[in-house]
């Protein structure tokens, strides 16, 4: 029988495997030795012991019934199984905390008048039977078969629990050409009710090993593991009959307890050994399967891991039902199982659906089998089979074996292998994720790059128009003070030609007045004729008024066409020229008007930075009043620290001095008495030498001597306590050195922290007067700068105004002086003379063009010109400014009306 062998098909996304935790109620001897409680069920979630809080899938609570654990735990997988999934339920814990109770439970034959799930004490394994049953039961008309097998691990021998035989043998482990691990004799029973299932759940719990420990008198020292295979038969779209495989193991593990603690002894020390390898090894697994570091994971180190090997960190989905005790005297396994259990949280498996195997691959397979075996048969029957040594066949059988060590071995190598794929797989889909990531935050940047060359090219082609419309009116300001310039001249020349229209009309006025003169003359001669003559008086006299008459009518039509003729120049004059001039007054008025207001503009903004400035000045000065107060502060407490210093320093030195004095005056008095001492020595000498000389008193010998001996022992000891001062003086005055060097050290350190502290202010103070410089610097020459632009701009307010003030003096002038008063005729006479051609400025009468009109020329020229790199727009009033020649026509008239005038005068002369 393969317990994980299927090739797979339908891989879901890699999950966790689920792990509850079952806690069981306190027994009826722990109630009665009043144990204590030492877990308790927080929530759903969570259960708390003395130490620790622990999180899991789920917590059942003392009182939750065999069917709360069945709902949550196996149900979902029996959906599973018949949709072609392997699923396993571990029940692990230590012993007597309900691992049976929870997986077979109380009577492993249910009752047939109850319904499974109204059964109080059925465990997982008959409700799974009968669950199975159920939804076969539901499915419409389907083939299926279900087989159940029941094996037990006990001491690291796999046992048959269904076999027919009192004392089964173990039974081998092996690997299968796919790498799943098949246990060769395994009898697999087909069973057609859950009635079956319970009849051999039953047999099988019979057989079962059980032995004696102190800790718990039924428990089971073995693994077992139920599984139930169901087969069912499909039949696809194209007719083809397929087979879908999916199994369900229910695995009750060995108490997990240690062997110390069970009190187990030699053959039963050695059966825990073996069975806690099983357990051991299972740690390890779930240890390195949970730390997920590419480990070589030890599955074949025990016959439990390599028979759950699928199971965990495999194909199948599984879960791991832990069961602890309340009880206080089992504390510490309870302990270890939570964080055994918390450890297999972070194991996660790939589900996989089984391949559904055709009908007629089965039938091949079986086929393949039978004609094997009919081989076997025959050969084993006629004796024509290969006969080999039994040294040979064993050697053989060894080699088969390590072929089959190697094989499983390389299998595992690959498995390893595919998981590191599968787990690099993951890194790359991580990477690839963080790469997305990434890339998107590249394009936010890039959008954002895009948006700020978009608004960069915008702020350029502002500043380029700004720039053309600057160019633009300094351009226009020239032209217009070179027009203006003409202008000048043109009057000039204007007047000069006025000037002659005068003397040409006084030429008229006199050739006129010469001819009347003449006439008149010539009348008078003719009338003294007349008279002399008085025959022909009348005839004469009429001849004559009548020739007066008509040179009186020829004289006033000459006069009249002669004022038409200068009334008419005058009023053409006028009219064309205030025209012209009119208009150039008022465009350049109105150009005026217009850079004066954005002059002002300019002038506003001045001010308003000027404003800014003189804030950010105040700021600053702000901002240096409170350096200036700190660094006040900052010197007073300076001041007071070493006035405090300087005080401590002179109290120091006032009391050295005095000790010093004390010191003196001692030594003073030590001499003294040093000298008094010798005085009265040299007085005792000179009385013990008169003594010595004289004889009466050689009887006081003894009492000389005894008071010799007394003041020589005054004198040592006088000398010795000398000693003593001295060497007490010299002590002290080592002190007092010790404490003046000491007191000079700190007054060196004093000195030179203060000097430190100055320097460390007068640093402060320079970059604080730096910082302040550099600011007022920059504030000054911001400001320097903006006062300089609006001088500029009042110099070019001025100009503008003086020139345009200019232009209108020149103007009233010309209207006021030379047209108007050398229009009077004069009474002089003389020859017409030629008159002057004038240059006139050509376009005399332009204004500038209004910044909406040469925004817009701007923006026409820019897009015809975008391409280009190197683009600069031609300014010059050449090629964008109109032509606005109605002055000049004016002008051109009335030079032209002129010469009319000229040639009718010389046609009249
Ligand atoms: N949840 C529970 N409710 C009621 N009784 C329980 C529960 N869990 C366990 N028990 C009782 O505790 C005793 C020991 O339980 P059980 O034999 O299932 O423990 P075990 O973990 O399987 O022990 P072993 O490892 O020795 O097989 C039994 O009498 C069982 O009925």
């Amino acid at each position: 029988m393969s317990l994980t062998g299927q090739s797979k098909k339908r891989i879901s996304p890699t999950q966790n495997i689920k792990v509850v935790v079952r806690v069981r109620p306190l027994s009826k001897d722990e109630i009665e030795k009043k144990v204590r409680a030492v877990v308790s069920c927080v929530s759903l979630k969570e259960i708390q012991t003395k130490e620790k809080k622990y999180h899991f899938d789920r917590v059942f609570q003392p009182d939750s019934s065999q069917m709360d654990v069945y709902s949550y735990v196996v149900a979902p997988m029996i959906t599973d199984v018949l949709e072609g999934y392997n699923c396993t339920v571990f029940a692990y814990g230590q012993t007597g905390t309900g691992k049976t109770h929870t997986m077979t439970g109380g009577d492993p034959t249910l009752s047939s008048n109850v319904h499974w799930k109204n059964d109080e004490l059925a465990g997982c394994i008959p409700r799974a039977a009968a669950n199975i049953f159920d939804e076969i039961g539901l499915m419409d008309a389907v083939d299926f078969n279900v087989r159940v097998s029941f094996l037990e691990l006990y001491n690291e021998e796999v046992r048959d629990l269904l076999s027919e035989e009192e004392r089964p043998s173990p039974l081998n482990l092996f690997n299968d050409s796919k790498g799943s691990v098949y246990i060769q004799g395994l009898n697999e029973i087909t069973v057609f009710s859950s009635q079956d299932i319970y009849g051999l759940l039953q047999k099988g719990t019979h057989k079962r090993q059980t032995a004696s420990t102190l800790m718990n008198n039924h428990s089971s020292r073995s693994h077992t593991v139920f599984t139930i295979t169901v087969h069912i038969r499909e039949v696809t779209l194209t007719g083809e009959d397929v087979l879908k495989t999916g199994k369900v193991n229910l695995v009750d593990l060995a108490g997990s307890e240690n062997i110390a603690k069970s009190g187990a002894k030699d053959k039963r020390a050695q059966e825990l050994a073996n069975i806690n390898r099983s357990l051991l090894t299972l740690g390890r697994v779930i240890q390195i399967l949970a730390e997920k570091n590419n480990k070589h994971v030890p599955y074949r180190d025990s016959k439990l891991t390599r028979i759950l090997q699928d199971s965990l960190g495999g194909n199948t989905k599984t879960c791991i039902i832990a069961t602890v005790s309340p009880s206080s005297s089992s504390y510490e396994e309870t302990q270890s199982t939570l964080e055994y259990a918390c450890r297999a949280r972070d194991i996660r498996n790939t589900p996989t659906v089984n391949e559904k195997v055709t009908k007629t691959q089965m039938i091949k397979d079986m086929g393949h089998e039978i004609e094997k075996l009919k081989r076997d048969l025959e050969a084993a029957r006629t004796g024509t089979g290969v006969y080999i040594d039994k040294e040979n066949w064993e050697q053989l059988n060894t080699d088969i074996q390590a072929t089959n060590y190697t094989l499983t071995l390389k299998n595992e190598v690959i498995e390893e292998m595919k998981k590191k794929v599968s787990d690099l797989e993951i890194i790359r889909e991580k990477k690839i994720k963080e790469f997305d990531q990434v890339m998107n935050v590249c394009k936010t940047k890039d959008k954002i790059i895009d948006k700020a060359k978009t608004m960069l090219s915008k702020m350029n082609v502002n500043l380029k128009q700004e720039q053309y419309v600057s160019e633009y009116y300094a351009h226009t300001a020239t032209e217009t003070s070179m027009k203006a310039k003409e202008l000048f001249e043109t009057t000039k020349k204007l007047s000069s030609n006025q000037d002659i229209l005068q003397k040409k009309l006084e030429n008229q006025y006199y050739n006129n007045y010469t001819n009347e003169k003449i006439i008149k003359e010539k009348g008078n001669t003719l009338s003294q004729n007349i008279a002399a003559s008085l025959n022909e008086e009348e005839v004469l006299r009429n001849i004559t008024t009548s020739s007066l008459n008509n040179l009186k009518l020829n004289l006033d039509s000459i006069k009249i066409a002669q004022s038409d003729a200068v009334q008419a120049l005058k009023l053409n004059f006028e009219s064309d020229t205030m025209t012209s001039i009119d208009k150039i007054f008022t465009k350049n008025t109105d150009f005026i008007t217009e850079k004066v207001s954005g002059i002002n503009t300019s002038v506003e903004e001045s001010q308003k930075k000027i404003d800014a400035m003189l804030g950010f000045v105040d700021v600053q000065s702000e901002t240096c009043k409170s350096v200036s107060t700190k660094f006040k502060t900052y010197n007073h407490t300076y001041a007071s620290q070493v006035r405090t210093a300087s005080d401590l320093l002179s109290n120091i030195y006032k009391r050295l001095k005095e000790q010093r004095q004390n010191e003196e005056k001692v030594l003073q008095d030590l001499e003294r008495f040093t000298d008094i001492t010798k005085n009265r020595i040299q007085e005792l000498d000179f009385i013990i030498n008169a003594v010595d000389n004289s004889n009466v008193l050689k009887e006081t010998d003894n009492c000389l001597d005894e008071q010799r001996a007394d003041i020589e022992q005054g004198i040592s000891e006088i000398q010795r306590t000398t000693n003593v001062i001295s060497d007490k003086l010299k002590e002290n005055r080592i002190s007092l050195d010790s404490h003046r060097d000491g007191c000079l050290k700190f007054e060196s350190e004093l000195i030179s922290s203060c000097e430190e502290i100055k320097e460390h202010i007068v640093k402060v103070e320079k970059n604080n007067l730096d910082v302040i410089q550099s600011h007022s610097i920059d504030v000054t020459t911001k400001v320097e700068e903006a006062i300089r632009d609006s001088n500029i701009l009042m110099e070019q307010i001025d100009t503008h105004l003086t020139t345009s003030e200019t232009l209108l003096k020149n103007m009233d002038n010309i209207i006021n002086q030379d047209i108007m008063t050398n229009i009077i005729p004069v009474k002089r006479g003389g020859d017409t003379p030629k008159q002057n051609a004038l240059n006139l400025p050509k376009r005399v009468g332009e204004g500038t063009l209004p910044r909406d009109v040469l925004v817009k020329r701007f923006k026409e020229e820019f897009s015809k010109n975008v391409e280009n790199e190197s683009f600069h727009l031609n300014i010059s009033t050449d090629s964008i400014l109109p032509l606005e020649d109605d002055s000049i026509n004016s002008i051109e008239d009335h030079s032209r009306h002129s010469e009319s005038l000229n040639c009718s005068n010389k046609s009249h002369n």
